[in-house]
Formats: structure tokens, sequence, C-alpha cells
């Protein structure tokens, strides 16, 4: 019998009748857990309480709220092995990918705590004689947050731990798909002092809930990770409520392979950004712009690279991809695989595989061009487009060339196409001889066009969404 899952409101445990079972994409009849599925009444109460609370939270010394972040991720990095090994059966991530995802957020809410005692303001002269003026940071109330399968920890960590430190009442509404490491986090923040109300979890479908949440009334400011779609909904809603919102999307990352590139390295590092964590990476490099001297030499070792790759359990130490994160996202990826070749391409891999569980083989679509849909879309799995250029001109064009600007990548050993790239890339982040997903979570995340709005997170940049600048004059006499 598989335990019961249930939302934490106020600081107490608490479920509807209804349940969703958390299956194991690699083998579906293993049910990781049965969680509650709520309805909108839960979404109200979870704001209720998080109104209720926050003011205390707020007025809190700076040091109880980074004592009380600093021991939740201290409890992370302690269990992360059992997160780990939960992740992996809930999303599907191989071992060491989970592994490092739970590090990540175990490092966040650290990173995060020390924010909270570093959050500091302005003292300025001011232009009038005799007054001061200085800035000062409040928080914002009660945000809500909504955050998407395929980092189902590390998302709402970095989310979550930033909302906290400035001093709000959080209410998480994580992906349906993948609860269960919500759930662990929402059970360790729980243990590690966060008072009742100040972090509320409700779980079950986004269409209800989200939206319950997001035109919330109460809810100052919506962080939302997920679809383009959703999120060009939220921010409808938002927009018309005057109500601050942080949306991070989809990418069609770029990575450029020039001439003078170290063909081992651009080999690995194509290999890891395009399928690892089965390319379920909004970072995900999934346009390979190959100039023409290397493109066959590089194409030919980048596909025994692919055709090679260990497809299996995710929890098999030998494994090197997972499956797909549903049945859902894989039927997707397959109509992907089947539009490249009538679009012409000529596809290796992306098969389905023959056995239990969602998996499919990564997929290289050659001969690309950049106006295909499928290398315009986002396809968000295990596939990449290769698409030739003449020159590093022509590869900065097709770059750019993409509604999205999330991450970008070039393997080049010239310094000067490096600094080039890294000043003309029109994204968010740029990589040099690195794939394009897997980043640091101390330095600003996000991008720009249609991957990102309202501010960056992670780093101590992301502090300025959770927070309002309070401009205050004294005239001292
Ligand atoms: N990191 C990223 O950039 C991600 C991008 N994606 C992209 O999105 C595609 C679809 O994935 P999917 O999981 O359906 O992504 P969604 O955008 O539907 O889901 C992201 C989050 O939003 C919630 N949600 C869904 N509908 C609403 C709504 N109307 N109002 C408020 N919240 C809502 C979801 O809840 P619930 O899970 O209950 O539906 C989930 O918590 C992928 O193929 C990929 O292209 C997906 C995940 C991450
Ligand atoms: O590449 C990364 O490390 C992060 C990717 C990410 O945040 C996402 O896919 O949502």
């Amino acid at each position: 019998m598989s335990e019961y899952m249930k939302n934490l409101i106020n600081g107490k445990w608490s479920g509807t009748d209804r349940v969703t079972e958390n299956r194991n994409p690699s083998n579906p009849s293993d049910i990781i857990g049965l969680y509650t599925r709520s309805d909108s009444e839960m979404v109200l109460k979870a704001v209720e309480a998080a109104k209720k609370a926050q003011p205390s939270w707020a007025s809190a010394s700076p040091q109880f709220r980074a004592d009380v972040l600093d021991k939740a991720g201290s409890l992370i990095l302690s269990r992360a092995d059992a997160l780990a090994r939960l992740l992996s059966r809930e999303e599907g991530k191989i071992l060491a990918e989970a592994k490092g995802e739970v590090i990540r957020a175990g490092n966040s809410f650290k990173f995060f705590a020390g924010e909270a005692v570093r959050l500091g303001g302005q003292k300025l002269p001011s232009t009038r004689k005799g007054c001061d003026v200085e800035t000062t940071r409040e928080p914002l109330g009660v945000v809500g947050l909504i955050t998407p399968w395929n980092f189902p920890i590390a998302i709402p960590a970095w989310k979550a731990a930033p909302a906290l430190a400035a001093g709000n009442a959080v209410v998480l509404k994580p992906a349906e798909l993948t609860p269960g490491c919500a759930h662990e986090m929402a059970r360790i923040l729980h243990e590690a002092g966060c008072p009742d109300g100040v972090f509320n979890l409700v779980m079950g479908a986004g269409a209800e809930l989200g939206a319950t949440l997001v035109e919330h009334p109460d809810v100052s400011a919506i962080s939302f990770t997920g679809s383009e779609a959703v999120g060009r909904r939220i921010a409808e809603t938002c927009a018309k409520q005057l109500k601050k919102v942080q949306l991070e999307m989809g990418g069609k990352n770029p990575m450029v392979v020039l001439d003078d590139a170290d063909l081992e390295v651009a080999v690995q590092v194509c290999l890891n950004g395009a399928f690892f964590s089965t390319g379920q990476r909004c970072t995900a490099s999934s346009r390979l712009i190959v100039e023409a001297g290397i493109h066959d030499a590089f194409v030919e070792r980048l596909e025994a690279a692919r055709a090679a790759l260990r497809i299996g359990d995710p929890l098999d130490t030998k494994t090197q991809l997972g499956p797909v994160a549903s049945e859902r996202q894989l039927a997707g990826n397959l109509e992907a695989v089947r539009r490249a070749a009538d679009e012409g391409c000529v596809v290796r891999g992306g098969e389905r595989l023959d056995r239990e569980g969602f998996f499919q083989a990564p997929a290289l679509f050659l001969g690309s061009h950049n106006s295909m849909s499928t290398a315009r879309d986002e396809i968000f799995g295990p596939c990449a487009s290769v698409i030739r250029v003449a020159d590093f001109d022509e590869a900065v064009a097709v770059a750019n060339d993409t509604p999205y600007g999330l991450s970008s990548g070039i393997c080049t050993q010239s310094l000067k196409h490096a600094s080039a790239f890294k000043r003309l890339a029109q994204a968010g982040m740029v990589m040099v001889n690195l794939p394009t997903a897997g980043v640091d979570y101390h330095v600003p995340f996000g991008g720009r066009k249609g991957s990102s709005l309202g501010g960056r997170e992670q780093g101590s940049i992301a502090m300025d969404f959770y927070t309002t600048v309070k401009t205050a004059y004294t005239f001292a006499g």
C-alpha cells in the first residue's frame, strides 16, 4: 500500500479524498506514492494561511529566517542520496544528475540564507539641504510559485528560498507529474522550523489550482517555470491585476561549432547539451550549428557517440540516459521525429525503445535548416537539429534567429570568435566550450525574448523580484 502524501497548509498536513498516482516513467507499474489532488478550496486556504503568517515572518529577525533556510539546506544535503533516488524514480533523471540537482537545491537554500542577512539598501545625500535619503527592500507579501516537472526539487528550491529570505510567505504548486520532491522539500522546511503558514504546498492539477493561485487578489506575485503557452496566459492575468510576474519558459538553444573547435570537446559538449537529462532542459542544445569545414567529421563522431549512449534504468549507475518523463511528452517527441523526416531531414535515432517505460533513442536531425518547424519550435526531448553554416557570421545570424533567447554556446579555440560570440549572442546565458545546459546556483539565470520575463532567478539578483524598494526621506533639521 503506497503512502498517501498530503498538502502542507498552515503547518498541517491536509488532503482531499482524491489522489494522483505518482508513477515511475521507467516502469509505470511502480507507484511511488499517492499524492492528494487538491481542489481550488485548498488554494484559498493556503493563501489565507500565508497572508496571516507573513507579517510576523517579515518582522522576525533576518537571522531567524537565515537559520531556517540554512537548516533546510543542511537537511536536503544530508538526505541527498534518498532524495536523488526519489527524483530518479519520479522524473527519470539518472542518479548522478538527480544527486547533482538535489545538491543544487540544498546549496540554493544555503545561499539565500546568506541573502536574508545581506538584504541591503542605500543611504544617499539628498539634493535638499538637511535631508537624508535611504532605500530599503521590503517583501511583497504572499507569492505563488508554479513549477514544472523537469527539475522537481531545484526549481521549487531556487524560487522558495529567495522568496522566504526576503520575508514573503509562499504557496507552491508543483507539477502534478512530479509532486514527490516538492513534498519532501515541504517536509524539510517544516522540520527546519519554518513557522506555520509561511510555506504552503498545494498539489494537484495546474489548470485549476494554478489559475486560482494566479487570480487570487491576495497573491502579490507569481513566479512560474514551464511552457510558453501557460506562461503567456499567466502573464495576461497578472497584467490585468497589475501583479508582479516572473516567467521562465522555453528555449531553442543554439550551440555553434566552428572549424577551429577541438573536435572531441565539441562532441562531448553537444552530446551533453542535446541529450543529457533526456533533453528535458529548457537550456538544452536543440540546434547544433556547425561550420562547413568541420561538419562531416563532427557529425560522424557525434553520431557514433549518440548511438553508443547507454539508455535504461536511471537507478543503474551505468545508465547515461533515462526515460522521457511521461507518455504525453514521449508522444510529442515521436511526432517531432516524424515531422523532421517529413521536412526532409535525415533522422538518426529517435525511435521508441521496445521495452517497458517511456524510453526513446536520442535523435539527430541531419541536414536541417533553421526555417524548419523542428528547428524553431521547442521539442523538450532528446532531439537536436544539425544545421550547416558557411562561416562565423552566418553561425551567429542563425543562432540568433529564434523567438527564444535563454542559453547559447560556442565551441572554438579562437579567443576572437569566443569574445565576439559572447558579445553578439542574443541570450541570457552564453557558454564557451561548455554545454548550454547545466548552470551554477549562485549567478543569474534567465533569458531574453520569448524565454523569460520579469527579472532573473538565482544569485543575489533573484532578491529583486521578491522585494519592493522603498525610498525614505528624512529632514533632520
Ligand atoms: N523548464 C521549462 O522551461 C519547462 C518547459 N516545459 C515546456 O512545456 C511543455 C509542456 O509541459 P507541461 O508540464 O505541460 O508544462 P506546463 O506549462 O503545462 O506546466 C508547468 C506548471 O504550470 C502548471 N499549470 C498548467 N496549467 C496551468 C494554468 N492554466 N495556470 C497556472 N498553472 C498551470 C502545471 O501544473 P500541472 O503539472 O498540474 O499541469 C505545472 O505546475 C513541454 O513540452 C516543454 O516544452 C515544461 C516543463 C519545464
Ligand atoms: O540547465 C540547467 O541547469 C537548468 C535548466 C532549467 O532550469 C530548466 O530546464 O528548467
